[in-house]
């Protein structure tokens, strides 16, 4: 019979997936199958020694995208080599969304965790921390970090949306260094945006080149503009359309970055806080295993 560990987070997005876990785990028993719950906590010390006791086929992720990170991240470095599967609950899910596998109904999803189906994915590494969708520094970092959880819950992706555009008018740019795959150039830019996906804080289409699996990950900064262009990108990015042609956008694609400030810049790493620049950024080509429909 075959076992999985449900790593679920109580508190994130609505709430809600509380409600759903009945439901997950009678689709599971129908197809013979066991679905070990892991209720996550701020720290969780006690996820690895878990995962070894219970020894899974796999491992069911459900929450937002800081669950994800903070899970891969106990998994990869506790060399637990298992698939995951993400059940997307948190408030935006912006890695879940660049895979088609977490779309629609669970049914079918099931059907493929419980088949094996799998891909495998690059991840992003910052000294030992690891990022599975983005990491950045900047004006947008420090709007991410401040909404309010309370707010999160009630409005969702928009409480980042307002709480972003009543801060454009505020918006400094950074003087940076960056290196790409050896190459070093000097930006003046709002923000830098490290992404292995294209979709970020609820946005498709950040990078159209962005692939999982290709070894690198894409660097987008936004470089000094006036604030009418400020205002232009924004609703273009919220549009949906293709930012890396830009021109008030540098756009690099590499393996490997090192990205340096004369300003106390702190990063974040997959929506939760990382750390204060020099950031060493490498990509950590196919680490994960990901169940797809
Ligand atoms: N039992 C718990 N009680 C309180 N906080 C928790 C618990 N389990 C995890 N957390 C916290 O939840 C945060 C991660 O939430 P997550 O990012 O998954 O959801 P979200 O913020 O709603 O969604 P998103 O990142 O997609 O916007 C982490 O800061 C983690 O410490």
């Amino acid at each position: 019979m075959k076992k999985f560990v449900l790593a679920y987070n109580p508190v994130s997005g609505d709430t809600m997936f509380r409600k759903k876990l009945d439901h997950l785990i009678a689709m599971f028993q129908e197809r013979y199958c066991i679905l070990v719950p892991y209720r996550t906590s701020p720290e969780n010390r006690g996820f690895s020694g878990f995962v070894k006791a219970v020894m899974p086929t796999g491992i069911i992720i459900a929450g937002g995208d800081g669950t994800l990170n903070e899970i891969v991240n106990i998994m990869l470095k506790n060399g637990i080599k298992l698939p995951i599967a993400i059940i997307p609950s948190g408030t935006s899910n912006d890695f879940a969304s660049c895979l088609s596998c977490c779309a629609g109904k669970f049914d079918s999803y099931i059907d493929a965790i419980i088949d094996g189906k799998t891909t495998v994915i690059d991840v992003g590494s910052i000294g030992d921390k690891y990022f599975i969708n983005v990491a950045s520094a900047g004006m947008l970092t420090s709007v991410a970090h401040d909404v309010d959880r309370r707010l999160k819950s009630t409005f969702g992706k928009l409480a980042y949306y307002l709480r972003g555009i009543g801060e454009l008018p505020k918006f400094r740019s950074l003087d940076m260094t960056v290196e790409a795959d050896g190459i070093v150039k000097k930006v003046s830019a709002f923000f830098v945006l490290i992404v292995n996906s294209n979709v970020v804080a609820g946005l498709k289409n950040v990078s159209v080149n962005a692939k999982l699996d290709d070894g690198k990950l894409d660097l987008i900064m936004l470089k000094q503009c006036s604030l009418p262009e400020l205002v232009a990108f924004t609703a273009e990015t919220v549009a949906g359309k293709d930012i890396i042609n830009n021109k008030n956008v540098e756009y690099i694609q590499a393996s490997s970055f090192r990205i340096d400030c004369d300003k106390d810049v702190q990063s974040d790493i997959d929506g939760e806080p990382g750390p204060k620049l020099p950031l060493e950024v490498k990509t950590i080509p196919a680490a994960v295993e990901i169940y797809i429909r």
